[in-house]
């Protein structure tokens, strides 16, 4: 008898289980852990009162990427909670012996931004990491998920991970994206659509000629928002895209070994005939620039449109939320969201920080300048792309503009880090979060592509990208 069509998803999962529990959870296999400052501390803790040691170093990576600081990193870190977390992590990776990327290497960067760069991040694997936009990885046709801190220390302890598997869902993306829309818009289209709990207890699958169509940076910013629309996980299935990418990065197999993975690879994609328990199809051809106006990323409109009327919606319990998120947000019904003026700009965060998001950043500004009163930052996601960017000039372009160019981290994406917004600031942004003061205490947060975020730097408002310049 054939074996019944199989999803990705159902493919890896099946080759991860060591054993099936009781209650409906399996055992899982984890291949890569990668490590923060953030989530680590207690989980190290955990192993040394327990007299345990970590069960496969080598499977495992650190990097400290929430608490640094994006300048003058030559000098000691002057806050004291986000000093403690580095260096707790230093200590810890030194006494359990775990492979760490120096703070100040030309290798650190956003953990999910920095395991793709380095080639840790391959089809096929289960990585976990203390971290929600773990989900990232996933657009290699890799199983990533984040974990508590916990479940940080299982995985230290054992290298495997108790879970229940979550259900399979797919979202097929019809035709291709139009020029100028980006893998940003999509992601915030399908979250639009779907809502911040569409996809709670899914792991979703992206697939269709919109998704085969995009870059990897694209596939990776798709799948990192995923956690926005509920999901435990998002995976797209590694093609020709994702071998080229690959090949030749440091810890990818190189010579005969890479073809030898490569014809592997390609058997993980859903069989013909595999079911999910939800499909969704979205219409990529009739994609705008999206941009959010409330206080999670559901909360998105295209920029033709104008910040939604609470009085016009017919759910009471929607409407309350709206009123709350227009006055946090500080903005009154039918205002058009393209001429909103903006006081930050953030170009960086796990979503938008590889050099393919800094190149459509740079295209956009050309020779234009940052609007007067505008702070303006671009953050890239490692010290390698930093280096990227500059042997393309792209750093030139943005300090010639106004912008400041800083060091990898995650920066402005969340206040753990002194880039901050101050009370009421409102922000063009490339990142994922818009919750009340994400991006520090009183901060207003809208969600973007990076071109669209250039645009308005330049500007001084939110502004479409497809009639600028
Ligand atoms: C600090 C960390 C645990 C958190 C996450 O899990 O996502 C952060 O990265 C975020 O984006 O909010
Ligand atoms: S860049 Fe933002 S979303 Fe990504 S890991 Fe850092 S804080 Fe979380």
């Amino acid at each position: 008898m054939a074996d019944a069509p199989r999803t990705i998803f159902q493919k890896i999962w099946d080759a991860h289980v060591v054993a099936t529990l009781a209650g409906g959870n399996a055992l899982l296999y984890i291949d890569r852990h990668l490590l923060n400052e953030v989530t680590s501390p207690q989980a190290f803790e955990g192993l040394r009162l327990a007299g345990r040691r970590v069960h496969r170093p080598g499977g495992t990576i650190a990097v400290a990427d929430h608490n640094v600081p994006t300048e003058n990193r030559h000098l000691p870190i002057a806050d004291a909670d986000s000093r403690i977390q580095v260096e707790t992590l230093e200590r810890n990776v030194a006494e359990f012996g775990i492979p760490y990327v120096p703070l100040r290497g030309r290798a650190q960067g956003i953990v999910h931004v920095i395991g793709p760069d380095l080639g840790l991040t391959l089809p096929g694997l289960t990585i976990v990491c203390g971290d929600s936009h773990t989900s990232t990885h996933g657009a290699f046709g890799a199983l990533a998920f984040g974990i508590g801190t916990s479940e940080v220390e299982h995985v230290l302890a054992t290298q495997t991970l108790i879970q229940k598997q979550a259900r399979n869902m797919l979202v097929r993306v019809n035709g291709r994206l139009p020029a100028g829309i980006t893998a940003k818009d999509l992601i915030l289209a399908i979250i639009g659509r779907i809502g911040t709990a569409g996809a709670t207890g899914y792991v979703i699958e992206y697939a269709g000629e919109g998704i085969e169509a995009l870059d990897m940076a694209g596939r990776m910013t798709v799948c990192n928002m995923s956690i926005e629309a509920g999901a435990r996980a998002g995976l797209i299935a590694p093609d020709d895209t994702t071998f080229a990418y690959l090949q030749g990065r440091p810890l990818v197999p190189a010579g005969e070994a890479f073809e030898t993975a490569k014809a592997s690879w390609r058997a993980l994609r859903s069989d013909p005939g595999a079911s999910y328990d939800k499909v969704i199809d979205i219409d990529a051809t009739g994609i705008a620039p999206m941009v959010t106006w409330g206080t999670n990323p559901e909360a998105v409109v295209t920029i033709a449109d104008r910040v939604p009327d609470p009085e016009a919606m017919p759910d009471s319990a929607a409407a309350g939320q709206a009123r709350q998120m227009l006055k946090y947000m500080a903005l009154e019904p039918g205002t058009p969201l393209a001429g909103l003026p903006i006081d930050v700009v953030f170009i960086g965060s796990c979503t938008n920080s590889r050099i393919e998001d800094l190149r459509a950043a740079a295209a956009t500004i050309g020779d234009g300048h940052v609007a007067s009163g505008v702070r303006a930052l671009v953050v890239p996601g490692s010290g390698a792309i930093k280096a990227q960017a500059e042997a393309e000039g792209l750093d030139l372009i943005f300090k010639a503009a106004g912008f400041e160019w800083r060091d990898a981290g995650c920066s402005m994406c969340l206040g753990m880090n002194p880039d901050r917004l101050k009370p009421g600031e409102r922000c063009a942004s490339t990142s994922n979060r818009n919750f009340e003061s994400r991006q520090g205490p009183g901060g207003r947060t809208h969600l973007m592509s990076p071109a669209m975020a250039a645009a308005a730097a330049v500007a001084g408002h939110i502004v479409d990208v497809r009639r600028f310049g």
